[in-house]
Order: C-alpha cells, then sequence, then structure tokens
C-alpha cells in the first residue's frame, strides 16, 4: 500500500524531515489557482506530501472543494481547504498565503504555440493577479500559465498598477526546462539524471530556451548538439503531440512546480545556497531591452537573493541567446502592452 509517509520520505529525504522539524514553528499556507486542473490536481497532492507545507489553499472555477476533500484525506498534518468563485472564495483562499502557484489556463493543442494561448490566458492570470495583488500583496508568486514569457510581465504590470510589485517575489515557472535538460542528456551519456545539473536560460517557449550544456562540461558536436537543443527547446511539444490534443505536460510539470515550491519553503525557513533557474525580472539583458530573464537565481527569504550571470558561452550557444533575446523582447512587450491597454 501507498502510505502517505513513505511517499514523503521517498520525496522528501530524512534530512529534510529533520531541517523541517527545527522549523516546525514556521506555518506556511501555499494557494494554488487552478487546482483541480492537469497540473492542478498533481500539484496539490505533491504540495500536500511537503512537510513543509502546514496549510493548502485550493482554489478553481469548478472543482476544487472535491480535489480539496480527496487531498485531505493524506495522512500529512496540514490542512486542506477548497475554495470556489462564490462569495469571497478566492480572497480567503489567498489571504495569508506565504506562495501562490498559478497554474490555471488552457494548455496547448497540437500544431498551437504557447503564444497562441494569449489570447485565452492573459486575463485569466490578470485577474488572479489583481486578487492576488489585493489579499496577498507579499506573497510569492509563480506563474505556470502560459506563454509564461508573456503572463509574468503581466502579472508585473497588474502589482505595478495597484502600487505593491515586489519583483523579488514574481516568478515564471521554468523548472520544467532544466528538469528535461538534465534527464535529456543523461538519456544520451547513460548518467544519473538526478545528478545532472544543465543550467538553462532565456524564456520558456521554443527558441526562448537556450540550454548551456557546455557549462556542465558537455561537447556535443553537430547533429547530436543540434537535437539535444531541439529536443530541449520542444520538449513541451513532445507530450503535446503525445496527447494528442488531450493537454500539455501535466505531471512532469507538477513535479517542477512542486519542486520550485519546496526550494522556496527551504530558502524561506532558513536554508542557504538554494539556487533555482526561474524567469524574473532582471538586469542581465535590461541594456538589450529584456527586461525579464530566465536563469540561475539564489533564493532567500526575501524572494529572490541574488540574479546569476549567464557565465561563459560557446559561439554557438552565443547565436541561440541572440535568437532567444530578439524573441523575448517581442513576447514581454506584448505581455506588458496588453496589460496597459487592458487593466
Ligand atoms: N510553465 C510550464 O512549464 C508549464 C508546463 C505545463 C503547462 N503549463 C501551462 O499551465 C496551464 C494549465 O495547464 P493544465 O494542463 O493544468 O490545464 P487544465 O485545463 O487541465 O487545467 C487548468 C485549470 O484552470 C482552471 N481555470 C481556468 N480559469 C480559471 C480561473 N479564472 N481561475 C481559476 N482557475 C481557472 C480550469 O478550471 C482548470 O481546472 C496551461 O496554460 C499550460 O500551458 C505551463
Ligand atoms: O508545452 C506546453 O505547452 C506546456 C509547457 O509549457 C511545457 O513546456 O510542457
Amino acid at each position: 500500500m501507498f502510505a502517505a509517509r513513505q511517499a514523503t520520505s521517498a520525496i522528501f529525504g530524512a534530512a529534510q524531515r529533520r531541517a523541517f522539524s527545527a522549523s516546525a514553528a514556521n506555518a506556511s499556507k501555499v494557494a494554488v489557482l487552478g487546482a483541480a486542473g492537469g497540473i492542478g490536481q498533481p500539484l496539490s497532492l505533491l504540495l500536500k506530501l511537503n512537510p513543509r507545507v502546514t496549510e493548502l489553499a485550493l482554489y478553481d472555477i469548478k472543482g476544487a472543494p472535491g480535489v480539496a476533500a480527496d487531498v485531505a484525506h493524506i495522512n500529512t498534518k496540514s490542512t486542506v481547504k477548497g475554495y470556489d468563485p462564490t462569495g469571497d472564495g478566492i480572497k480567503d483562499c489567498l489571504k495569508g498565503a506565504e506562495i501562490v502557484l498559478i497554474p490555471a489556463g488552457v494548455p496547448r493543442k497540437p500544431g498551437m504555440t504557447r503564444d497562441d494561448l494569449f489570447n485565452t490566458n492573459a486575463s485569466i492570470v490578470r485577474d488572479l493577479a489583481k486578487a492576488a495583488a489585493e489579499s496577498c500583496p507579499d506573497a510569492n508568486l509563480l506563474i505556470i500559465a502560459n506563454p509564461v514569457n508573456s503572463t509574468v510581465p503581466i502579472t508585473a504590470e497588474v502589482f505595478k498598477s495597484k502600487g505593491v510589485y515586489n519583483p523579488k517575489k514574481l516568478f515564471g515557472v521554468t523548472t520544467l526546462d532544466v528538469v528535461r535538460a538534465s534527464r535529456f542528456i543523461s538519456q544520451l551519456k547513460s548518467t544519473d539524471p538526478a545528478s545532472e545539473s544543465i543550467t538553462v536560460v532565456g524564456g520558456h517557449s521554443g527558441a526562448t530556451i537556450v540550454p548551456l550544456l557546455s557549462q556542465a562540461g558537455y561537447a556535443l558536436e553537430g547533429q547530436e548538439l543540434a537535437d539535444y537543443v531541439k529536443r530541449v527547446q520542444f520538449g513541451g511539444d513532445e507530450v503535446v503531440q503525445a496527447k494528442g490534443g488531450a493537454g500539455s505536460a501535466t505531471l512532469s510539470m507538477a513535479m517542477a512546480g512542486a519542486r520550485f515550491a519546496e526550494s522556496l519553503l527551504k530558502a524561506a525557513q532558513g536554508e542557504k545556497g538554494v539556487v533555482e533557474p526561474t524567469f524574473v525580472d532582471s538586469p542581465l539583458y535590461k541594456d538589450q531591452g529584456v527586461t525579464y530573464f530566465a536563469s540561475n537565481v539564489t533564493l532567500g527569504p526575501q524572494g529572490v537573493e541574488e540574479i546569476h550571470p549567464v557565465g561563459k558561452v560557446t559561439e554557438y550557444e552565443q547565436g541561440l541567446l541572440d535568437v532567444c533575446l530578439k524573441d523575448l523582447k517581442g513576447n514581454i512587450e506584448k505581455g506588458e502592452k496588453w496589460a496597459k491597454e487592458n487593466p
């Protein structure tokens, strides 16, 4: 039988559980908006298994109370409550949240780009961002809904318009790109994926996803390198195709979102040297008009502590970066413009 304790032990090791006990006084409310969806459900499950989470608040336009009732039976200590749009649902869900994950929004079907989701997801994210800016302006906001390259700038504009924008607490979740980059190189080189750490920078769509394989000491060449880069850049499409119209990555994304939330909680609870890749308001390419950029970031109790530079790249990687920056600038400006015109 899959006992919750065993599952918790498998995902969160003994050292983590001891560290958690030492800081058990921390109350960590985590909210998931879009909790009844393909990502939302397994993400809620993984958060329920995380001993650092003390309160789990699950919101969706439909189905969240059911998901909450189900997840709440898992024998870990956190409390779970589901909320829907009736009454003060969203406000109550967000009040006191330390972390808010937003996977609410439509996923791709074969033949679509992430940007094709813009028209639907922009207003969903804007409205949820408004609610967060009003009810939990100090929370860490983790944007999963696509197109991340635009939904993060939209969220920032909402927070700016309410006078509560804190660039250190707004994150586009790009964790899945490094999870894939590590897994795919381990398949090529027959290594342990858990010990692979491939830096991926840029954004979260196609050519804006730039894996920097050379920094991990790998020197793939020619077609092998091109195929690897393409697989990382279009890993999402691989899943969209395989699901044949039934959506995009949900399970691997839930794992990636839960990992990022865990890293933020560790940092908030005093752990040093917690580094994750994420798409943030970044100085790295501001001189080229690219105001948000994903790179490795050291997390601290106040969110972003240090944005790591991109570091040394090969000529080939510089070529990828040049293409990335051009696309990214357009995606960011599109989000900002839309948010200003559609407050
Ligand atoms: N950042 C990443 O790496 C990454 C990875 C995978 C998917 N995604 C994106 O995540 C999003 C969700 O994907 P999914 O597979 O879970 O989709 P899904 O359709 O299965 O679930 C989305 C959920 O959002 C809910 N929702 C819609 N509007 C809402 C609103 N206004 N308030 C609250 N909830 C609302 C829906 O009811 C649904 O339950 C998509 O945009 C997808 O492209 C991002
Ligand atoms: O590919 C998608 O549309 C979903 C997500 O962004 C992913 O990378 O899997």
